[in-house]
C-alpha cells in the first residue's frame, strides 16, 4: 500500500451518512486514510491542526465554506515543516460553496481521486486578518476566500440570529431580504499599502483572494488565488436597492461599471470604522479596526484550475 496519508475532516451535519464508507472504499485500498467527523462548532480547526502536526499528505475538508475556513486556520497554526508537506483539498457539501469555485472542484469523489493521483497541487495566497483590541489582545484569522464589511457581514450576522432549525438556504435568503430593507452605509477609513488614505460611506467593502461570495456572486472579478495580491471592491454611497441593481452583473462575475464602485489591487489594507462587523469566508470574525495583508503562496492546495506547483 502507498504510504501517502489522507485525512478527511467531515462536517457532521452537512455530509451524507453514506459518505465515510464511500471514501473508505475509494481511497482505503491505496492510501492510509483517516476520517474525522465534526461534532461541534469549533472542532474542524483543532482536528486539522492535529492532523497536519502528526504528518499528513492530503487534508480534505468535506463541508461548506465554514469547514474549509476552519481547516485552513488549523493548517496555518501548524509548524512550518508540517505545513509544507500537506496539500489541502475540498469536497464541497455546503449551500454557498464559494471558495471552491475558484479552485474548480466539485463534490465528485472521482474528481478528488483524479487530482490526488495526478498530484495536481497549486500554491495559493491567503489573507491574514489581524484584529486589534478585545480582552484576548491581538487575534489572527486566516482566510482563503473573502473578508468583507458592510451589507454582506450584516447578512451573516442576521443568519446567526435566526433559529438553527431553519434550512440553511431559507435562513440565508430571508436574511438577505431583512438586511436589504434595513441596512444603511457605514463610514470607514482605509489605508492602502501603508500609503493612500480613502474615507467614505460604504454599503460594501470586500477584500478578496477568491472571486465569489454570497452563493455565487462574482464580487471580485479580477481576483486570482495566486497573484500575490488581494482585490479590494468598494461600493460607496449606494443604497441597498442599488446593490440589488448590481446583482445581475455580479452573478456574471463582471466588473460593475458605476462610478460608486471602485476596484483596487493591494498587498495590505488597514480598516477603521465605528460599528463595522467583519465576516471572513462567511463566518463573523469581529469588528474593525482590522489589518488585512496577503501572504503569497502560503498554502498548497489541490486544484483543477491554475498553474500546477513546479510548472514554469
Ligand atoms: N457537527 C456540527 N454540529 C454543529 N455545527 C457544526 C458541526 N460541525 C461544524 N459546525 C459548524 O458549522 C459551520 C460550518 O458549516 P459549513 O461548513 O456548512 O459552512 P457554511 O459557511 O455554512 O458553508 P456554505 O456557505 O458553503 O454553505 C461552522 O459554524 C461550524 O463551526
Amino acid at each position: 500500500m502507498d504510504q501517502t496519508r489522507l485525512v478527511f475532516i467531515l462536517h457532521g451535519q452537512r455530509c451524507p451518512r453514506s459518505l465515510p464508507n464511500r471514501l473508505l472504499e475509494k481511497f482505503g485500498q491505496h492510501f492510509q486514510v483517516d476520517i474525522h467527523i465534526t461534532t461541534s462548532a469549533v472542532s474542524a480547526e483543532a482536528m486539522a491542526l492535529a492532523a497536519v502536526t502528526q504528518g499528513c499528505d492530503f487534508l480534505i475538508a468535506v463541508g461548506g465554506d465554514g469547514t474549509i475556513h476552519e481547516v485552513i486556520n488549523g493548517v496555518m497554526r501548524a509548524p512550518a515543516a508540517a505545513r509544507e508537506r500537506v496539500a489541502l483539498g475540498a469536497l464541497p457539501f455546503g449551500t454557498g460553496n464559494d471558495f471552491v469555485r475558484s479552485l474548480g472542484v466539485s463534490d465528485s469523489v472521482e474528481q478528488l481521486d483524479g487530482l490526488i493521483r495526478a498530484g495536481q497541487v497549486r500554491r495559493i495566497d491567503l489573507g491574514r486578518l489581524t484584529l486589534a483590541g478585545g480582552p484576548e489582545g491581538e487575534r489572527v484569522v486566516w482566510f482563503g476566500n473573502i473578508a468583507s464589511l458592510g451589507i454582506s457581514s450584516a447578512i451573516v450576522e442576521q443568519v446567526k440570529r435566526l433559529p438553527r432549525w431553519l434550512p440553511a438556504s431559507v435562513a440565508f435568503y430571508w436574511s438577505i431580504v431583512l438586511t436589504l430593507l434595513r441596512y444603511r452605509p457605514r463610514r470607514m477609513q482605509l489605508v492602502v499599502d501603508d500609503g493612500e488614505v480613502i474615507s467614505g460611506e460604504f454599503i460594501s467593502l470586500c477584500v478578496a483572494n477568491g472571486r465569489y461570495f454570497g452563493s455565487g456572486l462574482g464580487i471580485a472579478p479580477l481576483a486570482r488565488l495566486d497573484d500575490g495580491l488581494l482585490e479590494v471592491v468598494m461600493i460607496a454611497n449606494a443604497g441597498s436597492w442599488d446593490f440589488v441593481r448590481f446583482l445581475p452583473t455580479l452573478r456574471k462575475a463582471q466588473p460593475v461599471l458605476d462610478k460608486r464602485v471602485r476596484y483596487l489591487s493591494v498587498r495590505s489594507l488597514r480598516i477603521t470604522g465605528q460599528n463595522c462587523p467583519l465576516e471572513v469566508d462567511g463566518e463573523l470574525a469581529g469588528h474593525a479596526p482590522a489589518h488585512i495583508e496577503v501572504v503569497p503562496q502560503a498554502l498548497r492546495c489541490l486544484s483543477a484550475l491554475g498553474a500546477q506547483e513546479g510548472a514554469h
